[in-house]
């Protein structure tokens, strides 16, 4: 189980995020987020952590020249497309990426994640009009394809005391938090942080424990 701590704004809470076991944080650039970053901020976050964190960088149909200099600026590790981009698009930048699929009740995750062939991960996220995401809503678990071959990413109102059901349900390689672990928008509650990990990690191990007979 791999655990993305989304929305990072300051060097102190992606401090937290990696002492508490994240595997990557996400940085947001889309400026209508209470969560976002400048370039700057974004290098200064990146100096901060270990080379061994995957840095991922989030944006909602962005101008690709804003794309191209955030790459200029900050060494992102992923790309995390969380509007209504298309695969051409996603796959111009030649980095990894990882596409959001916000689940509309009409959305076939299946068919649309077929669209995405290159992308490293598919990340599932609760759909509101007119909001892209970081809403703090879930979506019905059970929609989550199994077996898909491909890396699913859970996200949509996760906290720390639903991350468990959460996985129970929908059996994903990773999932994503952003509001669920923050004290105020944009900051991060160290004990929400480790509280969401331990429990995500916990609820995965159980799976593996009763999958093999332990
Ligand atoms: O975090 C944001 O502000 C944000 C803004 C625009 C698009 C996506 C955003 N965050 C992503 O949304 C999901 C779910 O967030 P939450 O846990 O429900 O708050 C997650 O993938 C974030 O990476």
């Amino acid at each position: 189980m791999r655990v993305k701590i989304c929305g990072i704004t300051s060097v102190d809470d992606a401090l937290l995020a990696v002492d508490a076991g994240a595997d990557a944080l996400g940085l947001v650039f889309y400026p209508p987020s209470p969560r976002n970053v400048t370039p700057e901020q974004a290098a200064e976050i990146a100096r901060a952590v270990s080379p061994f964190v995957v840095l991922t960088g989030l944006f909602v149909n962005a101008h690709p020249e804003q794309v191209e200099a955030v790459l200029q600026q900050v060494p992102l590790n992923l790309l995390q497309f969380h509007g209504d981009e298309n695969a051409p698009y996603c796959r111009q930048f030649r980095r990894p990426y990882i596409k959001a699929l916000r689940m509309r009740p009409e959305l076939d995750p299946v068919e649309v994640m077929a669209g995405f062939p290159d992308a490293r991960g598919i990340l599932l996220d609760a759909y509101r009009k007119g909001v892209p995401g970081g809403t703090g809503d879930t979506f019905d678990w059970q929609r989550v394809p199994r077996d898909s071959g491909r890396q699913i990413i859970l996200a949509g109102g996760l906290t720390p005391e639903n991350v468990a059901s959460a996985v129970a349900a929908a059996h994903p390689q990773a999932v994503d938090v952003s509001g669920g672990v923050e004290a105020s928008p944009g900051r991060k509650d160290a004990a929400k942080v480790t509280a969401f990990i331990r429990a995500a990690r916990a609820a995965c191990a159980g799976q593996t424990e009763l999958t093999q007979g332990v």
